[in-house]
Order: structure tokens, then sequence, then C-alpha cells
């Protein structure tokens, strides 16, 4: 019998609240194994990007635990003191934004912005992180020639694929991306799923994608969550969620698809 994959992630009962107003994320709780995709779907405002800054180490939770597993022990990320958490996030954790000008360096070359993250993990030798930054580009369909030029003046679809080599260099356990084929065109987008779909297969890492777009979450997601107003409102694999949903405002999302 094949043996299940190490659990990579667990939450428990996350809230957030800002300013004392209504909660952005109440009470969220779910756990994530290794080369598992988790979905999150959800109206504008339901607190998906909130959760994930959390979960990246961005935004402090004011309740709940954020259980990520380190070589040989777990980390509660939210208990440990600041500067061990600096430490242990940039080679566990990797957050794609859904504007790659928010997670790429525009004023270093592409190469550079693959290069940093491997150096801040202990990279020396130019040689080598030069060869991996040139194997990186190549994985992500941008030509080597490429290398030194500036981010900057590549296309829109590029840039993305530069923030995914960039943050998947390092070999993060789990991958954290906020909308990553948000503001691309039709063509390019489904260009970049694939991409993504084989990348994760390949790395069999844990991903957390929260998207607007329920395409891509049948595509990439091997789990779904959807979020109202901050709850979890529904969650199961993601054919059955789509297929048969259960809750009123789940229906609504799936029919307003089937109908645009
Ligand atoms: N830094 C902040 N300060 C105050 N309120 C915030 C902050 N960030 C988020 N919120 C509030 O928290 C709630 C959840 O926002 P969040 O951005 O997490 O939702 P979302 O589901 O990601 O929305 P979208 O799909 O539009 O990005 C919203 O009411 C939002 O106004």
């Amino acid at each position: 019998m094949k043996a299940r994959a190490r659990e990579i992630l667990r939450v428990e009962r996350l809230s957030k609240t800002f300013g004392g107003r209504v909660p952005a994320c109440s009470a969220v709780s779910f756990s994530l194994r290794q080369g598992e995709v988790l979905g999150i779907v959800g109206e504008s405002g339901s607190g998906k990007s909130t959760l994930l800054r959390c979960l990246a180490g961005r935004i402090q939770p004011d309740e709940g635990k954020v259980l990520i597993a380190s070589d040989d022990h777990i980390i509660d990320l939210w208990t440990m003191d600041e500067a061990s958490r600096e430490q242990f996030l940039p080679t566990t954790v990797s957050l794609i934004h859904q504007n790659p000008r928010d997670g790429l360096r525009l004023d270093i070359s592409a190469g550079g912005n693959i290069a940093e993250p491997l150096m801040a993990a202990g990279g020396r030798h130019y040689g080598s992180l030069r060869t991996t930054a040139l194997e990186w580009l190549q994985k992500v369909d941008i030509e080597k020639r490429r290398i030194d030029d500036l981010p900057e003046i590549f296309s829109g679809g590029m840039q993305q694929r530069l923030q995914i080599a960039r943050g998947l260099a390092t070999h993060p356990r789990l991958v954290l991306m906020d909308e990553p084929t948000g503001g691309l065109d039709v063509s390019v987008q489904a260009k970049l799923l694939d991409l993504l779909r084989s990348l994760v297969r390949e790395l069999g890492i844990a991903v957390v994608v929260v998207t607007h777009d329920i395409g891509v979450a049948r595509l990439l997601a091997d789990r779904l969550m959807v979020m109202q107003r901050g709850r979890v409102i529904e969650e199961g694999l993601t054919d059955q969620v789509l297929d048969d949903p259960h809750h009123a405002y789940t229906q609504l999302l799936v029919s307003s698809v089937l109908q645009g």
C-alpha cells in the first residue's frame, strides 16, 4: 500500500481582524500534504489574501496556529522569535504574487533574480549559481540569452515566469500563489497554467493557490476550499466541490461560470 505523503502545512483556527471590525479570516483550519495543491476561491474581500499573508509570515494572525514541517520537526510559525522566522521562511516558503513586479527585483538581471534567493540560502559559487539560473530560465521557457537582461523589459507573461523561477529555485516546501495568472491574456494564462502544473508535479511541492477563477482552480487544485466573509463554507476534492456544490454561494459561483 502507498504511504501517505508527509503533512507539510497545518492551519488551526486561524483568525485575523483588522481594526476591530468584521474578521477578515475567522477560525480557518486545514492541512496540506507534500505534492498536494489546495485551491482557495471566494468573492472579493472574503479573506483569501489575508489568509495567504498569514501563512507567508507577512501578517500576524490574532489567533490560531500555522504549523509548517521543517526537516525533522514542526515549526509553529507565529510563536517562534522574529529572527528565527526570518531565517526559516526564505528557504521553506515562497510567495508568488499576482503582480510579478511585487515579487521580482526589477533593478537586477533575470539571472540575478534567480541567484539572489539561492545566495540567501547559502549558495556562493558564481559558476554554479549561473548554471542553476540558466537551468531555471529553460524550465520556465525563457531563452537563455536573456539571462543578463533586466526584467523591466520582459513581457508580463515572461515576468511572471521569472517570478516563478525565482520563487521555486530554492526548492521551498510550501509555495503560496496569489492569483498567479491574474492580469494576463487568456493564451498566456493557459501556457502559464501548463507550466505550473508540470512544475508542481515534477517538484512534488505543496501549493496553496488563491484564485477568482474557477477554471484555474479546476486545472491546478486537487482540493478546493470556498471562503465567504472570512469563513470556510465548503471544502473537498475539486471535482466534487465543483460538480456537486452544496453551499448556496458555491452553487452561485459555479453557475455564474457556466452562464459566462
Ligand atoms: N491591511 C488591511 N487593513 C485593513 N483591512 C484589511 C487589510 N487587508 C485586508 N483588509 C480587509 O480584510 C477583508 C478581507 O480582505 P482580503 O484582501 O483578504 O480579501 P480577498 O478575498 O483576498 O479579496 P480580493 O479577492 O479582492 O483580493 C476585507 O474586508 C479587506 O478590506
